[in-house]
């Protein structure tokens, strides 16, 4: 179903090396010898590494890895608009490095043995298994406090309430968010620990979430995967390689409206919890009904393969896919990009499992919110029976970093 994490270093010092450029990236890349041990594997150098620098932030269009931490920041009420700045700055630095394969700063074990190592350790030895880490702005940044009022983009207008929410405001909201995407798990958890470390007596985390499973492909190379109720997840996702429809409808363009958003992309978080135990009871016939596809290909409902087009008039009426179509919903589409997740069980002894569900967008109000509007409520999609979600975020993530710079420069010029 997915690829196989990677725990053994395969990045050789020559790909390092070209990936990174530049005389400052050569020193910083010889920290990489003295923090980790590289092997050279010819056959899979650099593949377990993602480029950082680009047009667009990397783990949106990266074909989707197999583990994520998510977390999400609040602005410390004293911080400054320069403490904002220094910090992605610091956190730019400190994640081309760790996406790399490095430790943050001196190291975890190679610092002054007087202080607190800068790097936590946990990663030493660990291929960076294609590590991504994208930050995004919330809505509650521009409120005023950093002096980015004017600088709010219209598409990151706060979502509405929708029929059957049931958010809870401990993990929904907050002034920044990280997605950390790898494929070994231990990975991801350390570098949201060293951004969260970074950011102590500016920012403070918030909420945050692990995900497994990626529920989503983002590439026509990539199996679809299955979620948590057992069906193939992202068959009619948006995939990377059709560059003209990521243009359509995931990167802001210029002209949108705030330039410095031009080749970033708006993401809705959803946590949404599955009540699992009643699935569980549900005839496979129904759960096909209410889902539009069978369970074992994938194929819609009255097809017989996977990527077969959807008949919609075969559909039920409120089955999700059905209602989820771009047909329903004026052309919106968008860029799933989620996991599953399962918190151990509930105090009933029912398992808190779930979609960590993950979109990315050109703009919400027209996308998310559209196609959020169709599926909410009790007499539209038959999967809200299911369902219910619990946590929500809306993020500005801006255009991809270029060398020297840092994350959202564009946005305090
Ligand atoms: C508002 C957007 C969406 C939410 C929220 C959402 C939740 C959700 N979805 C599934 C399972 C499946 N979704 C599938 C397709 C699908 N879902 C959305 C949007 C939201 N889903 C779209 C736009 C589509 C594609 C519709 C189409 O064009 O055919 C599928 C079918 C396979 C696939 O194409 O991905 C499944 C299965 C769950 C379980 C869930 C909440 C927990
Ligand atoms: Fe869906």
């Amino acid at each position: 179903m997915s690829e196989v994490p990677a725990r053994t270093p395969r990045l050789s010092r020559r790909r390092l090396f070209g990936l990174l450029g530049g005389t400052g990236a050569l020193g910083a890349a010889a920290g990489v010898v003295a923090t980790r041990s590289m092997v050279d594997d010819p056959v899979t150098s650099g593949g377990d590494v993602v480029e950082f620098f680009g047009d667009h932030q990397a783990g949106i269009v990266t074909p989707a890895q197999d583990r994520l931490h998510f977390a999400t920041f609040d602005l410390s009420p004293v911080a400054k608009r320069d403490q904002l700045i220094e910090l992605l700055t610091e956190w730019t630095n400190a994640s081309l490095r760790m996406t790399a394969g490095q430790d943050v700063g001196s190291g975890s074990v190679t610092g002054d043995p007087g202080a607190p190592p800068d790097d936590t350790g946990e990663a030493l030895g660990l291929s960076p298994a294609r590590l991504t880490i994208t930050v995004g702005f919330g809505t509650t940044l521009f409120d005023g406090r950093f002096g980015l009022a004017d600088r709010r983009p219209e598409q990151l207008a706060d979502l509405p309430t929708f029929a059957g929410d049931a958010l809870r405001s401990e993990i929904s909201g907050g002034d920044l968010c990280v997605q950390a995407c790898s494929n070994d798990p231990q990975v991801a958890v350390h570098a949201i620990r060293n951004l969260a470390r970074i950011a102590r007596g500016t920012a403070s985390v918030r909420w945050s979430q692990l995900g497994f499973g990626r529920t989503s492909s983002t590439t026509t190379a990539q199996q679809t995967p299955r979620n948590m109720m057992g069906f193939k997840d992202g068959t009619a996702n948006l995939k990377a390689e059709d560059t003209d429809l990521m243009a359509e409808h995931v990167w802001a363009q210029p002209g949108d409206g705030q330039d410095w958003m031009t080749g970033g992309s708006y993401l809705v978080a959803r946590r949404i919890r599955m009540l699992i135990e009643p699935w569980d009871s549900t005839p496979l016939t129904e759960q096909e009904r209410v889902i539009g596809r069978t369970k074992g290909t994938g194929a819609p409902i009255g097809k017989s393969a996977e990527f077969d087009t959807t008949d919609l008039g075969r559909l039920d009426p409120n089955s999700h896919v059905r209602l989820a179509h771009p047909d329903n919903n004026a052309g919106a589409r968008i860029l799933r990009r989620g996991y599953s997740f399962t918190d151990g069980t509930d105090d009933l002894g029912r398992l808190d499992a779930g979609l960590f569900f993950l979109a990315y967008q050109r703009d919400p109000r027209t996308q998310f919110v559209t196609i959020q509007n169709s599926l909410a409520g009790n007499n539209n999609d038959a999967l809200n029976e299911y369902l219910q979600h619990v946590g929500s975020g809306l993020f500005a993530c801006p255009p991809g970093v270029k060398a020297g710079e840092h994350w959202g420069q564009a946005l305090f010029g």
